[in-house]
């Protein structure tokens, strides 16, 4: 793809468009403001999409992932988006006042539209990917049961639980590409903040994180934030706990059977890919045209992504193209995708319990 838009499609797509040369640091440049809304108390979600072999898992991870055994000290130009929002959410959390908010991971690839537990233990205390269902809990948010989820203090604690997690991702060579990746892989990190009620059983608002940004907005006050009504409120004992979900998405790439030459298995693998992106750019489509019925459970990848992509939530989705020209079918079908996602930005979610307007961005990145 060259590096500016070539036609009026691309152009309306993208809001930036990275060319060849352009490195991981600069497209990070552009993510880095969604941590700032997260800390906020914005469920967001920030997702890498394209063709097979065009560069998502790059994008999100880095190069050769899940051989890197954890975070590497010091400056490191090819880390991909996982890593650097690691640890900027962490530097951003070390800013913050004394209260300072909880951060929890979970793991989970979605094969063959199957959910599995990439960081869940087996009694031998292996780690194995164990299979679970997503469910929406009465107050329309998704849920996992039994999904494992642990507490990280660090970014190198959480980027050595996703280096884990990719040891168990399924992978398969294709003709277009000899590690490409089969599943969905979803990182999802949790903020709670607690905010304990005083003396007379009064119940404070959540810790403000602005602190952590500079904003000087919180979680249930910014101008800047006003929809922070959905985020799920549990007023169980005598705290009030707010969350806000990140989730990063480096997803299987869509796929031409004849091109990929995959047969078998592999075929049915890339049947699966294909159905759950159609589902994924039918939600984007349904959203940006405001239809009252969003379908979400029409696979499992939209459905646990329910919560931040719908509603109130940010959602930055970063296409990965090939600049090849024998690739363009692919290319314009992920303009085609990037598009719906951009005119998702204007559109509401109707199911969730807040009318506010949903907040969309698509950034165009072109592979090398
Ligand atoms: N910007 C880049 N600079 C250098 N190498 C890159 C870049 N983008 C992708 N690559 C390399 O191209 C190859 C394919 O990239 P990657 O694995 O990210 O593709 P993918 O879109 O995730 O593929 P799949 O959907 O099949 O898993 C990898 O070897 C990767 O390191």
């Amino acid at each position: 793809m060259p590096e500016q838009p070539s036609s009026p499609d691309a152009a309306s797509v993208c809001r930036r468009v990275y060319g060849p040369a352009e490195s991981q640091e600069a497209v990070f440049a552009d993510v880095c403001p969604l941590l700032t809304s997260f800390l906020d108390g914005f469920n967001v979600c920030i997702m890498a999409y394209g063709q097979t072999g065009s560069g998502k898992s790059y994008t999100m991870l880095g190069p050769h992932a899940e051989d890197e055994p954890g975070l590497p000290s010091g400056a490191h130009a090819d880390w991909g988006i996982i890593p650097r929002a690691t640890e900027e959410l962490f530097r951003l959390i070390s800013e913050s006042p004394p209260r300072s908010p909880t951060a929890e991971v979970s793991i989970v690839e979605i094969y063959n539209n199957d959910i599995f537990d990439l960081l869940a233990k087996e009694g031998s205390g292996a780690v194995a990917g164990i299979k679970r269902e997503v469910v929406t809990t009465q107050e329309g948010c998704t849920e996992v049961p039994g999904l494992t989820c642990t507490a990280v203090a660090s970014a190198a604690e959480l980027v050595a639980l996703v280096h884990g997690g990719l040891q168990l991702r399924a992978r398969h060579p294709t003709l277009v590409h000899m590690a490409s990746s089969r599943s969905h892989l979803v990182v999802t990190v949790t903020l709670t903040v607690v905010s304990p009620s005083d003396s007379t059983g009064q119940q404070h608002h959540p810790a403000p994180l602005q602190g952590l940004a500079g904003a000087g907005k919180g979680w249930s006050t910014s101008p800047q934030a006003p929809p922070l009504q959905p985020l799920p409120v549990d007023h169980s004992g005598s705290a009030r706990q707010a969350r806000a979900k990140l989730q990063l998405v480096d997803l299987a790439g869509s796929e031409c059977a004849g091109a990929s030459g995959v047969t078998g298995l592999a075929l049915r693998e890339t049947s699966f890919i294909n159905r759950s992106l159609a589902a994924l750019a039918d939600v984007l489509g349904a959203l940006s045209e405001r239809r009252g019925h969003v379908p979400y459970r029409n696979s499992k990848l939209t459905h646990l992504l329910q919560d931040t992509i719908g509603g109130d939530a940010k959602l930055l989705v970063i296409l990965c193209v090939s600049p090849g020209q024998k690739h363009v079918a692919e290319t314009l079908q992920g303009l085609g995708f990037g598009a719906r996602a951009r005119q998702a930005e204007r559109g509401q979610a109707g199911k969730r319990p807040s009318s506010a307007q949903v907040r969309k961005s698509c950034v165009g990145s072109a592979s090398r």
